[in-house]
């Protein structure tokens, strides 16, 4: 059976194609290092990253409408300690513009949320401003996520390493990663539950690892109960893309760390 995460890999192969056919040599950038992990680890509060995010395979279009640069700026202003940017164009609409026009008006970590199967967009990532970017561990083999990964690190990039079940997080462990993403969405079924970050971030025992939940995050509850499980950040789009308050929806969410209090 073929399921989405197929189609979207044979997308991302022919876009890879297409931009080392055209030769396009990117520009040197900019060498400022915004640190998700620092930021992150050193705070006392679950620290947010806000997705944009124009639509996705699951639900279609979420805000077809939506300016990037604003959507981004008041999330800054609401509270997030990070932004990612969605910028997979043929399924969730995004571009690598949205990421480059987010990072002249934002002054946090910037994450690159594509489908990277290859160093050229990794080089393409952090010349248009990003500072972290996602290896999806359900999409390679072993030997290609950590080439990958050290590619990132060469680049002065930092890696958020999702996982979905114990057979990827063994990867993420053995590969010693600093962050593990723990992605509460199957990206073959889009079947729902943070059961998952749960199961997971209860195996996950350094201290050292930061542990960042992400999709599906509603409300204060979820934010609460992800926390208890050992996370410190989580990723939320659709639930921020949605509101019609973005200050009142995110500060919600902001709970405290390492406490059942509240
Ligand atoms: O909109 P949500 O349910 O809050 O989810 C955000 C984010 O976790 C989700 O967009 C995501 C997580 N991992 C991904 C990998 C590829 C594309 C998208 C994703």
């Amino acid at each position: 059976m073929t399921t989405i995460l197929d189609d979207i890999l044979k997308e991302k192969a022919k876009e890879v194609q297409k931009l080392k056919d055209s030769g396009a040599v990117e520009p040197a950038s900019d060498t400022t290092v915004h640190s998700l992990y620092d930021s992150f680890m050193n705070s006392d509060l679950l620290s947010v990253i806000g997705e944009v995010k124009r639509a996705s395979p699951s639900k279609g279009d979420i805000d077809n409408q939506v300016n990037p640069v604003e959507q981004a700026k008041a999330y800054v202003e609401a509270g997030a300690k990070a932004i990612s940017v969605l910028t997979d164009t043929p399924f969730f609409k995004g571009t690598m513009d949205d990421l480059a026009q987010i990072r002249k008006a934002v002054d946090v970590p910037i994450l690159c949320k594509d489908f990277i199967i290859d160093p050229i967009q990794i080089r393409r990532a952090k010349a248009h401003g990003a500072d972290v970017i996602l290896l999806i561990a359900s999409a390679l083999p072993k030997n290609e996520l950590v080439s990958l990964y050290n590619e990132a690190r060469r680049n002065h990039l930092e890696v958020l390493f999702e996982v979905h079940n114990e057979d990827e997080l063994t990867i993420a462990l053995d590969m010693d990663v600093d962050i593990i993403g723990i992605n509460n969405r199957n990206l073959k079924t889009f079947d729902v539950s943070l059961d998952v970050t749960e199961t997971l971030a209860e195996k996950i025992r350094a201290e050292e690892t930061l542990v960042i939940s992400e999709s599906g995050i509603k409300s204060k509850g979820d934010a609460k109960r992800v926390t208890r499980a050992g996370a410190k950040g989580i990723l939320v789009g659709e639930t921020l893309m949605k509101s019609d308050n973005i200050k009142e929806t995110l500060e919600e969410l902001v709970v405290p760390l390492g406490s059942d209090q509240g």
